[in-house]
């Protein structure tokens, strides 16, 4: 055993470290977390270098390197349009990916698993704010249900293996996140990095107005990417439990209240119009994240602070 095999998470500074899809919003929020906490050793494959929708490189890669903890925060992920256009991708890679990196990383002897999940896992008329027992009690959101179908596949591989094989695999369930690296493409997106990329290139053109999808009314939770990395790393030192686990923010807006708030950040002064062809999908999704909060976990970046800090990034790295 070496010298640092039962040391706890915070201490294991030169663990060595697998995170996922570590170019994506939330796998380089947690590298950029880890590596301000000083950890040394982080093991780290692009898409390119290590598809992990193939079981036979996942298996080798996991034999030759032997990480000690894995974080899974790469995924098949998009919005309500991606979600509903390319079911058949959603579910399949997600259910690929997690089940070759969970099945392998047990298999090699990781001593600690963190899985990433998502707020769509509740039945679409959960009642609110939704607590992780909400789990399985009723139909899905029609939009995301084949996302959420492989993700909550994920939370019960992780409770399989803990049950059977007393294995420390935990999940994580996220709000609705954003921040530096969101994919801001015009179709694919979340509405947030949507929105500010279509107002960002409406004052540039000089638009009068702004499209915006759906009636404006669902109500989303939002939590800043760099708050999900704190609670992720949280996770991996303090809880090792059966339940997942949900992650958000407490705090919910109307998407029309978040588009004009974005608007105002970005300061495009046209008009909105919204475009009722669009679906609304889940009409709420406020999750109760009293179980983290209890731990000791609460989050600390408002979605106004949020937004600001999101629109410099993209200024800074992705402008036309
Ligand atoms: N964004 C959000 O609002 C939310 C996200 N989550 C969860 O957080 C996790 C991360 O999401 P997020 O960071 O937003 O997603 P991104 O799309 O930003 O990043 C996903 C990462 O996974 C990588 N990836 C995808 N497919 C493969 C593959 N076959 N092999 C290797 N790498 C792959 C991507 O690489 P490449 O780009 O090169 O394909 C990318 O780096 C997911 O599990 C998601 O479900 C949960 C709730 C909300
Ligand atoms: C994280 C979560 O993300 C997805 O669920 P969602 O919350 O519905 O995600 P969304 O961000 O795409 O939309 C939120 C709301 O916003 C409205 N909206 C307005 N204008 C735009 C717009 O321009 N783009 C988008 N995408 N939405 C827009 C849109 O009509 C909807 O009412 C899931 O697929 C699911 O898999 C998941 O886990």
């Amino acid at each position: 055993m070496e010298e640092t095999s039962n040391a706890s998470f915070m201490e294991d500074k030169s663990a060595k470290i697998f995170v996922a899809g570590h170019r994506g919003l939330v796998g380089s929020a947690i590298v950029r977390k880890l590596q301000y906490l000083g950890f040394n050793n982080l093991l780290l494959r692009t898409h390119k270098e290590l598809d992990l929708t193939c079981q036979s490189d996942v298996e080798k890669f996991f034999s030759d390197e032997k990480p000690k903890y894995v974080i899974l925060s790469a995924a098949k992920v998009g919005g309500i349009h991606a979600n509903n256009t390319y079911p058949a991708e959603f579910i399949a890679v997600n259910l690929q990916i997690q089940t070759n990196v969970i099945d392998s990383a047990y298999k090699n002897g990781v001593k600690k698993l963190l899985f990433l999940g998502s707020s769509c896992i509740y039945p679409k008329f959960a009642p609110q704010p939704i607590t992780e027992d909400a789990l399985l009690t009723g139909p899905l959101e029609p939009t995301n249900e084949w996302y959420a179908i492989a993700k909550i596949a994920g939370i019960k591989m992780c409770q399989a293996y803990r049950l059977q094989y007393n294995w420390d695999a935990i999940s994580g369930m996220p709000t609705n996140l954003y921040g530096p690296n969101d994919n801001f493409h015009p179709e694919n997106s979340h509405v947030l990095p949507a929105l500010m990329r279509r107002f960002h290139e409406a004052k540039v053109s000089g638009a009068k107005e702004v499209r915006v999808w759906g009636t404006g009314s669902p109500l989303r939770e939002f939590l800043h990417v760099d708050d999900l990395a704190d609670a992720v790393v949280f996770l991996m030192a303090n809880y090792s439990g059966l339940v997942h686990m949900n992650v958000g923010s407490g705090k919910e807006v109307t998407i029309k209240e978040l588009a004009e708030l974005v608007k105002e950040v970005v300061g495009f002064y046209g008009e909105l119009v919204w475009d009722i062809m669009k679906p609304d999908g889940t009409p709420r999704k406020l999750m109760d994240s009293s179980k983290l909060a209890s731990l000791g976990w609460v989050p600390n970046i408002s979605l106004r602070e949020g937004l600001i800090d999101t629109y410099k990034w993209y200024l800074q790295n992705l402008r036309q």
